[in-house]
């Protein structure tokens, strides 16, 4: 039998109710035989409703294939990843869409389709509603992420990159599902635009009383949006806190992020009056 790990250690993180996402003895394993590698080993990890949860971790320990795990998308090798309630790889498209939203890191837009088609896509596609309510809503979303409606009929290669993102942001969300989840949601803005949308993501927070869980390398954005941080590393979930804790926390990995001149210049103080949210 497989020995359990012990569940990382959380230095937040109060008992509530049942988690929005639930992942047990997660084991995830790419290739066969010789070529086989283990990205995740026996991972646990919580997620509570409301948390904006970041995930951080080196290249490669296995975040987006997380992602995409709670998407459904992907499914574990052992163990299991369960969203409000359901195994995630159970959910099915249409199971997945109404409860389960994703940013992609690139934005992912269909470049054939206008940014209305876009954002519809998933409700159209569901077949269920006629073509003018599907139209309205997806008018509520694009409205909802500060686009005008004389931008729904722009083609995405004519839009600037926040605005792509925004357009993804709107598309996520058009079955009002509970979680959101980022990969990435600031990569490839400039610094201007990425702060407008980390304001964004902070107020559709609040508004759509979402819980999230994104993926960033970007510091100043995990210290302006998220209430934990998980640390990937060593093929687990080594450890879970407030962002300020998980930074003191001894490991060469976190060092390495938190602590190197990028760390230290987005946890000073100047910076944090402005946008540090933490619990
Ligand atoms: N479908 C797949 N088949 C084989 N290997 C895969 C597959 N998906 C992911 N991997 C591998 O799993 C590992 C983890 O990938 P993942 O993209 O989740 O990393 P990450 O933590 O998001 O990295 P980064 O920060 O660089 O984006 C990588 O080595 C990747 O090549």
């Amino acid at each position: 039998m497989m020995a359990r790990s012990a569940p990382p250690e959380d230095l937040a993180m109060a008992p509530g109710d049942p988690p929005v996402v639930d992942v047990e003895g997660l084991w995830t394993t790419f290739g066969k035989g010789d070529e086989a590698f283990t990205v995740h080993q026996d991972l646990q990890l919580s997620v509570q409703r409301g948390e904006i949860l970041a995930l951080v971790g080196g290249s490669g320990t296995g975040k987006t294939v997380l992602l995409r795990q709670m998407l459904g998308l992907a499914r574990p090798t052992r163990g299991s990843v369960t969203v409000l309630g359901q195994p995630a790889s159970e959910m099915g498209r249409e199971g997945a869409a109404s409860r389960v939203g994703m940013l992609f890191q690139q934005g992912a837009l269909y470049s054939a389709f206008n940014v209305l088609d876009n954002v519809a896509f998933a409700l159209r596609e569901q077949g269920t509603l006629p073509a003018d309510v599907v139209r309205d809503a997806a008018l509520v979303k694009l409205q909802m992420v500060g686009l005008e409606p004389e931008h729904a009929s722009r083609m995405p290669a004519d839009l600037s990159g926040g605005m792509v993102k925004r357009v993804a942001l709107a598309r996520a969300l058009i079955m009002d599902p509970p979680l959101l989840l980022l990969d990435e949601p600031t990569a490839g803005l400039d610094p201007s635009s990425s702060d407008d949308f980390v304001a964004l993501l902070r107020e559709l927070h609040q508004a759509l009383r979402l819980t999230v869980v994104m993926v960033t390398h970007d510091l100043d954005t995990l210290f302006a949006l998220s209430t934990r941080v998980a640390v990937l590393a060593d093929k687990k979930v080594l450890v879970t806190g407030a962002p300020r804790e998980v930074a003191r926390y001894p490991h060469p990995f976190i060092e390495h992020f938190f602590l190197g001149e990028r760390g230290q210049r987005a946890m000073a103080p100047a910076h944090t009056v402005v946008t540090a949210k933490e619990p």
